[in-house]
């Protein structure tokens, strides 16, 4: 469909143009090709040089080695679509924009970065601001041929009414292109409204509102990947984190950032963010949200607190035969002390030990001395004999217990005494919707409870300090060997053509990661305490309060571009506007900047969600629809008929319409099991269930688990039952991913609004 037809709208763009690009761009992938053969020889260079010698050899090798690897799996990731665009400037320059820099080894420049500041304009640049372009040419390529051209001539006499969309057939052709279940990046057809938001400035938090399919997703993407590039100083080492609502959502984002050469974004669902727990979703609401309530971290202080216990009576401890007492008045006195050095609970414990088993080891010695009149013969044994003694450990274990975060909290839920203790604040009935099981699993809204059980308790292992001592003596080491092995290499490297300079820190960097684990970013996931340069967190609005103080606490700088649409809204704990949201973490210091126009919905079923959404009382962004679809909503009123029934009978019309696109039948949980028995029934293993099951070219799933992507078609079976209390969330996310068409099976009257 991307045939070269397009240029025909364009004058000038003959077929002498399109031979020409054809040609240079064959020379890029030229290039490309030979950097990447130069890459693979070096590789193996590296590889082949003994291993024997020192250290310092060897982890200079072997940065070497992750280097090249590194860099030639960026080379790969970018082959397909290298390059399109081109911009022709008034002063007679031609520049090409593609995913990476390009240059000749004599350092011509072949083709410039799309992040970089010169391949600003390319998104900027209007008829009514040209800022020095005369033409602005889209290649439209597939896989690595030019199939079509496209140019945008600003010349102040084709000036045309309002703001006009940029590279208007090569965006239509991306839009009406049939979904993989993949997202793709936009790189080529960005355009101005979001290249503003994706170019702005590092520091502070920037929130992006826009309705459904204004390309929020797609912006976060690319603005993470602008940051890393243009800020490479700064975030390399401490890496961006993004942040999204489920598994399934990250595995539909995954390819885009290595598609656009980057592969230092940690990426993580909510239920991801706690190292070594792989949460599931909250099913109860209400418990969803009261965990995610701010007030939580109160209830999980004063169950750390309660571990710190003042026994009501005396206690006789034996040791050894000899029997000492233990009274409350001690215990207190060492507890205050423990906690005036306001360290994590299991830090702290090692102060009220020490307290205790030298008043203990005195209390002994003068009983010993009083009675044996004067044999201070054996009174070295006496310290060793109170720490040994078993009564002694378990008082001091009943006073101040060694806690892990996974204990504290499945403990408090478990054992309604403890609950109560910790939160007095809360009704009978709440702490009954908290109680569970202690073998349940941990789900999204227990994580952040953990995170904040983490920070209060502190390392259990004693060495914690020191592990992070002898990090930071690895990396200092690390630091000084790439410094060195920066000195000595040879003039190949320093620039073979691909843009990037290299530091003793990219190196390090390198060199550590070697040693432990695979990258930068599995490191920093399994490091609850790792600092990152920047978050980026996508359906932002279904955060509760307690989800954002983990994020800040990821993030100490807060740096933050938070992407959303506050009436897509469905987590119980969810924001209902975002200064509510954001006021206990940011104060007012963010900024707001919206997106307008909806690049994937077709205006007749955009406007229908929106009058659905507003006659539920509902006040929506509704977003300029850039295309008028060929299909208005289809409604099919089923009376009596079983929903699974009506549903199977209108698939074959709905895939003939489609035309080996991709379709997802949405509906409430309950309904999901059934729908797609009936379906399997007709269709086999074409039918996918849930998350997870894009791959599939039908999809069952409910609205939760729709979130964030996109189909072809979409059914919703009846849409009534998606219709929460008061809020509309479900409904509209539902009726807002098509891309083509929507049907609606319905055994009910409909919501109001949807017909018009
Ligand atoms: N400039 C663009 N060029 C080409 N395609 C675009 C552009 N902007 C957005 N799109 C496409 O529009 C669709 C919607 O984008 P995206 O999923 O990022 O929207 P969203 O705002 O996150 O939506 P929602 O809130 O409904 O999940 C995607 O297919 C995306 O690729």
């Amino acid at each position: 469909m991307l045939e070269a037809e397009s240029t025909h709208h364009h004058p000038g763009t003959s077929h002498e143009e399109l031979e020409h690009e054809r040609e240079y761009v064959a020379g890029l992938y030229a290039r490309l090709d030979e950097l990447r053969e130069d890459k693979v020889r070096q590789l193996a260079e590296v590889r082949r040089t003994a291993s024997a010698g020192s250290h310092q050899n060897r982890s200079e090798r072997d940065a070497f080695a992750t280097l090249y690897e590194d860099r030639l799996a960026q080379l790969n990731a970018v082959d397909d679509r290298l390059a399109f665009g081109r911009l022709d400037l008034d002063d007679g320059e031609q520049r090409y924009i593609g995913r990476i820099g390009l240059s000749t080894d004599d350092l011509r420049q072949l083709m410039v970065d799309w992040r970089a500041p010169e391949a600003g304009t390319f998104y900027q640049a209007t008829a009514f601001e040209r800022q020095g372009v005369r033409r602005r040419r889209h290649l439209i390529l597939q896989r690595r041929e030019v199939k079509a051209i496209e140019d945008d001539v600003l010349d102040p006499s084709m000036l045309t009414e309002g703001e006009a969309l940029q590279g208007e057939g090569a965006l239509l052709a991306a839009l009406n292109s049939k979904r993989t279940g993949r997202m793709s990046d936009i790189v080529g057809t960005i355009q101005a409204e979001q290249d503003r938001i994706i170019r702005s400035p590092l520091a502070g938090a920037l929130v992006v509102q826009g309705g459904p399919g204004t390309g929020k997703t797609a912006v976060a993407l690319h603005r993470a990947a602008y940051l890393l590039y243009t800020h490479r100083d700064r975030l390399r080492s401490a890496g961006v984190l993004l942040v999204g609502p489920s598994s399934s959502f990250m595995t539909y984002i995954e390819r885009v950032l290595p598609s656009l050469g980057e592969t230092g974004v940690v990426m993580a669902s909510v239920g991801r963010l706690m190292p070594g727990i792989n949460a599931i979703p909250e099913q109860d609401p209400r418990v969803a949200e009261l965990k995610g309530r701010l007030s939580m971290a109160e209830v999980i202080g004063r169950a750390v607190a309660n571990r710190q216990r003042v026994p009501a009576q005396d206690r006789v401890l034996d040791i050894e035969g000899q029997k000492l007492t233990l009274s409350p008045k001690q215990v207190r006195r060492a507890r205050d002390k423990a906690r005036a050095t306001g360290k994590p609970h299991n830090e702290a414990r090692l102060t009220f030990v020490k307290i205790l088993l030298r008043e203990l080891t005195e209390q002994l010695t003068e009983q010993v001395e009083s009675g044996s009149l004067g044999n201070t013969a054996d009174r070295s044994y006496l310290a060793e004999d109170v720490r040994s003694s078993r009564d002694v450990r378990v008082a001091l274990n009943l006073a101040w217990m060694p806690m892990t975060p996974e204990k504290l909290v499945r403990e408090l839920f478990a054992k309604p005494a403890l609950l109560e203790a910790a939160a007095p604040g809360l009704r009978e009935a709440e702490r009954a919707l908290l109680a569970r099981d202690p073998e349940s699993p941990w789900t999204e809204a227990d994580v952040p409870l953990l995170d904040e059980a983490a920070e209060l308790l502190g390392d259990l292992d004693a060495s914690g300090g020191r592990d992070g001592a002898a990090r930071e003596a690895d990396r200092r080491r690390d630091l000084a060997n790439a410094e060195r092995a920066l000195e000595n290499m040879h003039q190949s490297l320093a620039d073979s053509g691909v843009d990037g300079v290299l530091s003793a820190d990219d190196l390090a960097d390198h060199n550590a990661v070697q040693d432990d684990y695979a990258t930068t970013a599995e490191r920093a996931l399994l490091d609850r305490s790792w600092a990152f340069g920047h978050v980026v967190v996508d359906e932002a609005q279904e955060l509760s309060a307690m989800q954002w103080r983990l994020l800040l606490r990821r993030c100490p700088l807060k740096s933050f571009t938070i992407v959303g649409d506050i009436a897509q809204t469905s987590a119980a704990a969810g924001a209902s506007s975002w200064q509510q949201a954001l006021a206990p973490h940011f104060g007012d210091r963010w900024q707001l900047e919206e997106l307008t126009v909806n690049y994937r919905t077709p205006a007749q079923i955009a406007e229908a969600a929106v009058r659905m959404a507003n006659a539920a009382g509902q006040v929506v962004s509704a977003p300029k629809a850039v295309r008028d679809g060929r299909w208005a909503p289809i409604i099919d009123r089923i009376g009596g008929v079983q929903p699974q029934t009506a549903l199977v009978k209108a698939i074959p019309e709905e895939l003939a319409a489609l035309d080996g696109g991709l379709l997802a039948v949405i509906a409430a949980p309950h309904r999901l099991g059934e729908l797609s028995s009936a379906l399997r029934k007709m269709y086999g293993r074409r039918v996918g269930h849930g998350a997870g099951s894009l791959e599939q070219d039908i999809v069952v799933l409910d609205p939760r688990d729709a979130k964030g992507l996109e189909f072809d078609g979409v059914v919703i079976v009846e849409p009534t039952e998606l219709l929460g209390s008061g809020r509309v969330g479900d409904l509209y996310v539902s009726m807002t991913r098509p891309t083509q068409r929507l049907r609606l099976i319905s055994s009910t009257e409909l919501p109001e609004g949807i017909e018009a």
